[in-house]
């Protein structure tokens, strides 16, 4: 099978004036398969964010090689939607101009870019707030339009960077589930950057844990966990609990010595 994002011996080097290098990724090798769901976990500062940004383009690297869908990745690409946990909304745009955003220059007419965008609108459960502006908006709703005009793009592949993150612990949960659903209906490919342990392992198929910096792959940890069944019931299975322990303590130990580092 052909990778859908496909990572080789990558290295990050932030240089500034005056400052120290910082090493961000140090030889980072990794493969997602298509419509597979993974996510990357690790202390603050592992370079999960950068890794996700020179995925999606915007951040060159030094070294290694970097493919999606078997093509070396050069810039953003129409392939690949991004989801930050900022939401990064329009102030200006009603709910259906954000979701229309991205649609703009698709070749499309003014119509079908709306029949597109209120098609995504229903899958996020936003009938009936169309018109309303971002402030109008709770954080849950207003990461659900994000993730409206990223899917609206009809991207092969999910980047999300602690998409949940600003979000209460019960909108959190709600989302999860709602993204669940959203990957299990079109297939796409996911690649998330979590700080929670418990959301990666509820979400994933496949969990990436991550060195403290300078950022490499520490395990991979395979999910297998019954998803049929309600959270509630999943998340108080053995399997569960039990990934869940091993990925926490593995992670725990990188945080402890993040603490222990120098800026
Ligand atoms: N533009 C930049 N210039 C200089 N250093 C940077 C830049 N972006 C990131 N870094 C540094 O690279 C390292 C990795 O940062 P990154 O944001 O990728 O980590 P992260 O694992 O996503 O952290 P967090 O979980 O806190 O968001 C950090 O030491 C950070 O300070």
């Amino acid at each position: 099978m052909v990778a859908a994002i496909e990572i080789t011996g990558v290295q990050k080097v932030f240089s500034a004036k005056g400052a120290d290098p910082v090493i961000a990724l140090e030889d980072v090798s990794l493969a997602v398969n298509p419509g597979e769901f993974v996510s990357i976990i690790g202390p603050s500062g592992c370079g999960k964010s950068t890794l996700l940004y020179i995925i999606a383009g915007f951040t060159k690297f030094d070294r290694g090689s970097v493919k999606v869908n078997s093509s070396e990745v050069s810039g953003p690409g129409t392939d690949r939607g991004i989801v930050f946990q900022e939401y990064a909304l329009f102030p200006w745009l009603t709910v259906l101009g954000n979701t229309m955003y991205g649609l703009r220059h698709r070749g499309l007419s003014k119509n079908e870019q709306r029949e597109v965008a209120e098609q995504r609108i229903r899958d996020i459960g936003l009938v009936g707030f169309e018109h309303r502006y971002p402030k109008e908006l709770s954080g849950g709703m207003k990461q659900r339009v994000a993730i409206a005009r990223t899917l609206a793009c009809d991207p092969d592949i999910l980047l999300l960077d602690e998409p949940f993150g600003a979000l209460d612990s019960q909108t959190r949960e709600v989302m999860q589930d709602q993204l669940l659903r959203i990957w299990q209906e079109t297939g796409k490919t996911v690649l998330m950057v979590t700080h929670d342990v418990g959301e990666a392992v509820f979400c994933s198929q496949r969990l990436i844990v991550m060195y403290a910096r300078p950022g490499r792959v520490k395990s991979e940890v395979d999910v297998d966990i019954d998803r049929s069944k309600p959270r509630e019931f999943v998340m108080v299975s053995d399997e569960f609990n039990s990934i869940r322990n091993d990925v926490w303590l593995s992670v725990r130990e990188e945080v402890e010595l993040t603490t222990r580092m120098t800026p």
